[in-house]
């Protein structure tokens, strides 16, 4: 199966205002394969948004790549050139936003937003053909009477309506991988479920899907393989099943543990006690050892090495560890 993005070994952090540098994503290796959707998970502040930000190289002003390689299809992102990167943004890796009417401009119609992220690839294409297209796309996300549709502007859209022009306007130019940042949190749960849905036909239908939670349950609906973020370090990664049967990291297992189901509904749900980290509080060991129920000494002391414990299953902890750590893939 041929792998569309891989970040291998990749840090990046922050530089402060005296030019030292903290670091927040630690050597982080992540695959995503053709036609199949990577969720990433955490909390609000694990690193999810500056991996995504890295891969489309639209990090903020302060933020420094440490090292590493971020391939796509076989080729560093991070030594491409400005004019390779309008390319790829769009064309080849195409996002998907929290909140569509922060994203869409409220003085054009849809058709002509949709139209010119096509146009933007396509300089040569006829007008006919991108309207042609446009309504093609509104439809696959299905908006009904796209014809008409097309020519609305985003006020005349529902919030669930708007984030499928977001889809419409991102998937238009085929792109290889499609990256859906927190795509449903801002929406009520029948649009979630919508929403969802759309994404996984979309995934049947065409490349591979980049879905970034912190809901497990979203993970769970469309995703083929989990890596779970924790201060800026994938601390599991595996299969879904793998992932949601076995979980092994004491951080996962706090997170399952966290989601409420039918059969916990009287008992209060678990809580991870205290907060994730920031850049500037990371000690030299685990980053989850403060909040840990397992941790020993050598946590907070040594960061755990990377281990295989099933196959394509892969922990960051030094619970149960025995020997040496297995290569990281
Ligand atoms: N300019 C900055 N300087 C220092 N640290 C920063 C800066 N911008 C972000 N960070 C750090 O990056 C981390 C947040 O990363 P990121 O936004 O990728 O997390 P996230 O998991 O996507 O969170 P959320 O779900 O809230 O978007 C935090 O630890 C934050 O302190």
């Amino acid at each position: 199966m041929a792998t569309i993005v891989e970040f291998k070994d990749y840090s990046m952090g922050f530089k402060d205002d005296d030019g030292k540098v903290f670091n927040l994503l630690d050597k982080l290796s992540l695959k995503v394969e053709e036609g199949k959707a990577l969720g990433v998970v955490g909390e609000s502040g694990c690193g999810k948004s500056m991996t995504s930000l890295s891969m489309m190289r639209l990090l903020p002003d302060a933020a420094v790549v440490q090292g590493g390689e971020i391939l796509l299809e076989g080729k560093n992102i991070l030594e491409m050139s400005e004019e390779e990167m309008r390319h790829v943004r769009g064309a080849k890796l195409a996002m998907i936003f929290q909140e569509p009417m922060t994203a869409l401009n409220p003085v054009l119609t849809v058709g002509r937003q949709i139209g010119e992220s096509l146009t933007l690839h396509h300089p040569e294409m006829k007008p006919e053909e991108v309207r042609r297209q446009v309504i093609q796309a509104l439809s696959d996300v299905g908006i009904a009477a796209p014809e008409t549709r097309i020519d609305q502007y985003p006020h005349e859209f529902s919030g669930g309506m708007r984030q499928r022009v977001m889809i419409a306007m991102a998937i238009i130019n085929h792109p290889a991988l499609l990256i859906a940042d927190e795509p449903t949190t801002a929406l009520d749960v029948t649009i979630q479920a919508q929403i969802l849905d759309i994404m996984r036909r979309l995934k049947g239908a065409s490349g591979s899907l980049m879905v970034i939670t912190h809901n497990l349950g979203v993970v769970a609906e469309i995703c083929d393989e989990v890596a779970v973020m924790y201060a800026g370090r994938a601390v599991e990664r595996g299969t879904l099943k793998a992932i949601f049967d076995h979980p092994l990291h004491p951080y996962t297992r706090g997170l399952m543990a966290s989601v409420p189901t039918m059969r916990s509904e009287k008992k209060p749900l678990h809580t991870i006690p205290g907060t994730v980290p920031t850049v500037y509080d990371y000690g030299p060991g685990c980053r989850f050892a403060d909040r840990c129920e397992f941790c020993m000494e050598r946590c907070g002391r040594e960061a755990p090495p990377t281990r295989l414990v099933g196959e394509d299953h892969l922990i960051q902890c030094w619970l149960n560890f025995e020997g040496e750590a297995e290569s990281d893939g």
